[in-house]
């Protein structure tokens, strides 16, 4: 079996370390079975899933392998798939955790066993945390105070003032679910005449569903939330106003809360702080409140506290983290491992809000945490949490209770409406179409007339445009260089335009791009490229430098000093920037594309996507998703129709226990 194995590391069906950790096992109990699965379960491991799901195993296609090669090692084993479970029950290097053994067998899930504790260190904390009583006594007014609607918001969306136009704008802006009982005559004659406040009357909250308000209600009332939703839908604006209110009762009990804001990478721990700072300023409360509310947010790692060359962080089990309130951004990008640590650091009183989108991509690395917390939101929220959301919010959420469902899900809750996307931007419809997995509509948007999204094919012309594309969108920030502007701006102009790949190979992959852009820079005189480091050369951190303070994906621009030299300038997750000699640097590449995944916590004014010409794995749902979400205003797609709807079509499934277990919560 090793032999067959070590084969597979030459064809790179497998890794490395997928061999050796079977070749491990084998040397501590020789049976080529044990020495298959344990290769699987590394396998798995490296394409992010925390377990190999025994039951749904593809056996045609181990490893990735051909039909043929796969039943070959299947053979090999000596045993039938059939009779695998039993077989491998009997091997004493596999338990159900209950002793310390090599991997960990519990319903049909294998684990390596470091990665069954997590899984269980995180659903045992969730667990625990569902039963943490709260006064709710005068929530309801604060917040209805931090909820007020906002008319001036809405009048700006109003299109026209028209009575009958009104009705479906007010509609969407005021999330109304009981028109029928509004008297929009009144209600347009308010309009009309400027009185909006008469609003409050003439559209109680009894007739509307305000989700922020909801999220905030239920995250108030627990020890664990989970606010999800897509790019604009007010994650931040809602958590900050959360803030305000924990804060003031807080102070009404003599102690403000030590609230801590954090980020998996610098770069979405920078937007973060620039997104509360700006929500902190629109709140609607005194000024110590708001004073009390942190605006800076800081990385996951800079939180826990690395340990150079260890895996495990300064603050752990034993020396739990000081902290009352913990607020942590892209959640969807946080794996497994981390948020075993990150939880088994929190101290026991404390509070925990995780915001992302659980339709992004899962983390790098394995496990795909919030998608599986998330997956209980289609449970509805029990009765008694029904209830209190009622009182507490003046909402009627009798449509979304359910009497039966793990109590996860009362802890959740999703925003639906983005307040950044209107009726006309084609960005946020196409997001929504290629999550909803539907390539008829998704083509139906690409062919219209919507003014932010192109699609372009991958014809023999296209290339040149996309080139054309790039040159204008890095123009801004290499002009401001020239103009000698500062650091931050130019970081700022940088920012405002991306080249995305779905892949590195080739072509139309970060590699092929980075070159093609830079040539293309070069000869319209923008950058030079006859030297390694040039004033303009954007710069991707590959490899996390603890003792720096860069981490992998941070990204810098090189500029010149003044003196003659060159550093490259970063901005760090509290908006300073610091810069470096390039020497000093970790492991880097050149950035003018990057890959979707790298992307995720940034956002960009204008993106570019650019998907392969050849179908592969990595195409995916989630990926095409995510890459559409970090355009805010204009979104430039170069797609083969059939290639985009594959990846449409493939939504991710990563294996883990992790729901399961929740499940029974
Ligand atoms: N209820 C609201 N009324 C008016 N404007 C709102 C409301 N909620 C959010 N916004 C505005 O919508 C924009 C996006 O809000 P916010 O930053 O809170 O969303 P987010 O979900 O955190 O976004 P991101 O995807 O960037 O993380 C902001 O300009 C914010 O002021």
């Amino acid at each position: 079996m090793l032999k067959a194995l070590s084969g597979l590391v030459d064809t790179g069906n497998i890794r490395t370390l997928d061999y050796q950790f079977a070749r491990f096992l084998t040397s501590l109990y020789d049976h080529d079975l044990l020495t298959l699965v344990g290769a699987l379960v590394s396998h798995q491991l490296g394409h992010g899933n925390v377990c190999l799901k025994l039951d749904s195993l593809d056996i045609t296609h181990l490893f990735g392998c051909k039909d043929a090669e796969s039943r070959q090692l299947i053979e090999k084993s000596g045993v039938a798939p059939d009779a695998w479970l039993d077989t491998l029950k009997a091997i004493p290097l596999i338990t159900d955790g209950s002793s310390a053994s090599p991997l960990v067998l519990q319903d049909n899930r294998l684990y390596l066993r470091r990665y069954w504790l997590y899984e269980k260190a995180v659903s045992d904390w969730l667990a625990n945390s569902q039963n943490t009583p709260v006064n709710l006594s005068g929530m309801h007014e604060t917040l209805s105070r931090l909820f007020t609607r906002s008319y001036p918001f809405i009048r700006k969306q109003l299109t026209s003032l028209v009575a009958d136009d009104i009705r479906p704008q007010l509609i969407k802006w005021l999330d109304i679910e009981k028109p029928e009982q509004i008297d929009w005559e009144a209600v347009a004659a308010a309009i009309q005449a400027d009185h909006w406040q008469t609003l409050d009357h003439l559209i109680p909250e009894s007739t509307c569903l305000n989700w922020q308000k909801v999220a905030a209600a239920v995250a108030a009332m627990r020890r664990f939330t989970v606010i999800s939703g897509g790019p604009g839908t007010g994650k931040t604006t809602t958590v900050t106003r959360l803030l305000a209110l924990l804060v003031e009762q807080g102070i009404a009990q003599g102690k403000v809360p030590d609230i801590r804001l954090v980020a998996p990478t610098g770069k979405a721990a920078a937007r973060l702080t620039e997104s509360i700072g700006n929500a902190r300023s629109q709140l609607n409360c005194s000024e110590a409140v708001q004073n009390s509310i942190p605006t800076m947010a800081s990385t996951l790692h800079r939180l826990l506290g690395v340990i150079p060359n260890q895996p495990g962080f300064k603050h752990n089990r034993q020396n739990r983290l000081h902290l009352d309130i913990l607020v942590v951004d892209e959640a969807s990008m946080v794996d497994l491992p981390l948020m075993a640590r990150l939880l088994e650091a929190l101290p026991d009183h404390a509070r925990l809000i995780l915001l992302g989108d659980r339709d992004q991509l899962s983390s790098v690395e394995a496990g795909s945490v919030l998608g599986d917390i998330c997956s209980f939101a289609s449970e509805g929220y029990s009765p008694d949490q029904c209830e209190q959301l009622q009182q507490l919010t003046g909402f009627d959420l009798s449509p979304f209770q359910q009497a039966n469902g793990s109590s996860l899900r009362d802890s959740l809750c999703l925003l639906r409406k983005s307040y950044r996307f209107d009726a006309h931007s084609g960005i946020g419809q196409l997001a929504s179409a290629v999550n909803s997995g539907n390539p008829l509509q998704v083509n139906a948007l690409t062919n219209s007339n919507y003014s932010d999204i192109t699609l372009h094919t991958q014809g023999e012309k296209d290339y040149p445009y996309l080139m054309t594309l790039a040159l204008e969108g890095y123009r801004a920030y290499l002009n401001e260089i020239v103009q000698q502007g500062s650091p931050e701006t130019i970081i700022a102009a940088f920012n405002q335009f991306r080249v995305l790949c779905a892949v590195r190979e080739g072509r139309y992959g970060v590699a092929g791009l980075n070159l093609a852009i830079s040539q293309t820079l070069a000869s319209a005189g923008l950058i030079r490229t006859d030297a390694p480091w040039y004033a303009g050369r954007p710069i991707l951190i590959t490899r996390n430098d603890h003792s720096l303070g860069l981490y992998n994906g941070d990204i810098g621009i090189t500029l010149p000093d003044g003196v003659g030299r060159l550093r490259v300038a970063f901005e760090m997750p509290d908006r300073s920037i610091r810069t470096f000699l390039p020497s000093r640097l970790p492991e880097h590449e050149t950035v003018f594309a990057m890959t979707i995944h790298k992307s995720q916590g940034s956002e960009f004014d204008h993106t570019v996507i650019v998907l392969p010409d050849q179908a592969g794995p990595v195409l995916t749902r989630e990926l095409v998703y995510t890459g559409i979400t970090r355009a805010k205003k204009q979104l430039d797609l170069f797609a083969c129709q059939p290639i985009l709807e594959q990846a449409i079509c493939r939504a991710t499934v990563r294996d883990s226990g992790l729901a399961a277990r929740l499940a029974t919560l």
